[in-house]
């Protein structure tokens, strides 16, 4: 129609273009350490026993209705829980305002357009990098964006100084994302002790942490260790946000399944938050997929079910910890002059390689491996089949 003649082609997103550049590559032997999707030894998908066995138990149970607005109420119980603790008084004292969203992604949405309605003049501090997908959400939610530092190039590590700095030069009120913990796409996060200098220097200034956590229990394999960061901020007291996804630390990726909460002054004003949320989401999708939730619902209700996941994230993470230990003492082995220390400093999915675009770019031409640009490797993708052939190819465009 000549109405859309002015559309241009928008630009590849620079994570699903390395998958499509991969899937295109004939080449047998190529290697995708691109997405952030976890791959088993073989370089295969997962879909985890817990999951499985909670659809054998759902499995013609379940009718097709709408869920309410806000989603599912197991789901969301079970989901405060994992986040906020099993015996957390906010919880109790009915103080935080939840919704089922759509993953992590649609919690961030959600919460970055709930922002904007209610607190039209502020902005939002992300860190410097991020998962590229944040820009857009707070874009779209016509949130302004300001930076602060967060990775530090030399040491590979964090730029905790120049973060603090950040902090305490931010107007007081300010909204920061955190990443609560398995920072994308560095893999660097504070330590416990940074964590609560961070929090203390919020409550000086008044500031609002908003958690996205998209990788509980996949980082260190414990959920209880990987939402450290969350709370200690509720200790000391903070109202935060947080989104969780479960597309990770239980492979349910494509259902789509996640949880947006925001912690209230009591239950009134949770009342009141958690209808304007599902005003938010009414317009946007009306309301959340079913299957997915009772999935996690079915496997977070049932003791049984919820050790056999806790045993299957640690299995995942234990395999990617596994195969940092592994590029690390490959690349040693290969007489690299260069620290490869941060392989193993840090922690989730991504190892945060200090390529240049050059040097990334010359590892998909000459050895057909597949990564994003900024040296961003994921290290689902690395298994014992091709951590070898990965180190060689990385010592031989970087020595
Ligand atoms: C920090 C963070 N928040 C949120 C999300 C949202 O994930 P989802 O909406 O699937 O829960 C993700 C998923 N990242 O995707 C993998 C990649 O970077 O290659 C994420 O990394």
């Amino acid at each position: 129609s000549s109405l859309w003649r002015n559309v241009e082609p928008a630009p590849k997103d620079p994570i699903l273009g390395v998958t499509e550049a991969f899937l295109a590559d004939p080449t047998p032997h190529k290697v995708n350490v691109g997405v952030g999707a976890y791959r088993d030894n073989n370089g295969k998908p997962v879909v985890l026993e817990c999951v499985r066995e909670a659809e054998r138990r759902i499995a013609g149970s379940f009718n097709m209705e709408y869920l309410p607005m806000g989603g599912s109420v197991n789901m969301i119980e079970e989901s405060l829980k994992l986040a906020y603790g099993e015996n957390s008084d906010l919880i109790k004292d009915k103080r935080i305002a939840a919704i089922q969203a759509l993953s992590g992604t649609g919690a961030c949405r959600i919460f970055a357009d709930f922002q904007r309605r209610f607190c039209p003049d502020s902005q939002i501090y992300i860190p410097v990098p991020t998962w590229s997908n944040h820009h857009n959400i707070w874009r779209d939610a016509h949130v302004p964006q300001k930076m602060y530092h967060y990775y530090h190039p030399e040491t590979k590590g964090l730029d905790f100084a120049a973060l603090m700095d950040d902090i305490k030069n931010a107007p007081n009120g300010s909204f920061f994302l955190l990443h609560a913990c398995a920072h994308n796409p560095t893999g660097v996060d504070p330590t416990e002790e940074q964590w609560r200098e961070i929090s203390h220097q919020f409550k000086v200034k008044g500031h609002f942490a908003f958690f996205d956590m998209a990788y509980q229990g996949f980082a260190s394999g414990n959920p209880e260790k990987d939402a450290k960061a969350i709370r200690i901020f509720l200790e000391d007291g903070h109202p935060i946000g947080c989104a969780q996804s479960y597309a990770k630390n239980m492979g349910l990726y494509g259902q789509r399944v996640g949880c947006l909460s925001v912690v209230c002054e009591d239950e009134k004003q949770a009342v009141a938050v958690k209808s304007q949320l599902q005003q938010l989401a009414r317009p946007m999708y009306s309301n959340p997929p079913v299957h997915g939730a009772l999935v996690v619902s079915t496997i977070l209700g049932d003791p049984n079910l919820k050790k056999l996941w806790l045993g299957e994230v640690k299995g995942m993470a234990d395999r990617i910890i596994g195969m940092r230990t592994a590029l690390r003492e490959n690349l040693e082995k290969l007489g690299s002059p260069l620290s490869w220390e941060h392989i193993t400093n840090q922690i989730g999915m991504f190892c945060y390689s200090g390529m240049t675009p050059e040097q990334v770019d010359r590892l998909t031409k000459e050895y057909h491996i597949y990564m994003t640009r900024n040296g961003r490797i994921s290290m689902a993708g690395v298994t014992t089949g091709n951590v070898g052939y990965l180190a060689n190819a990385i010592h031989e465009a970087t020595k």
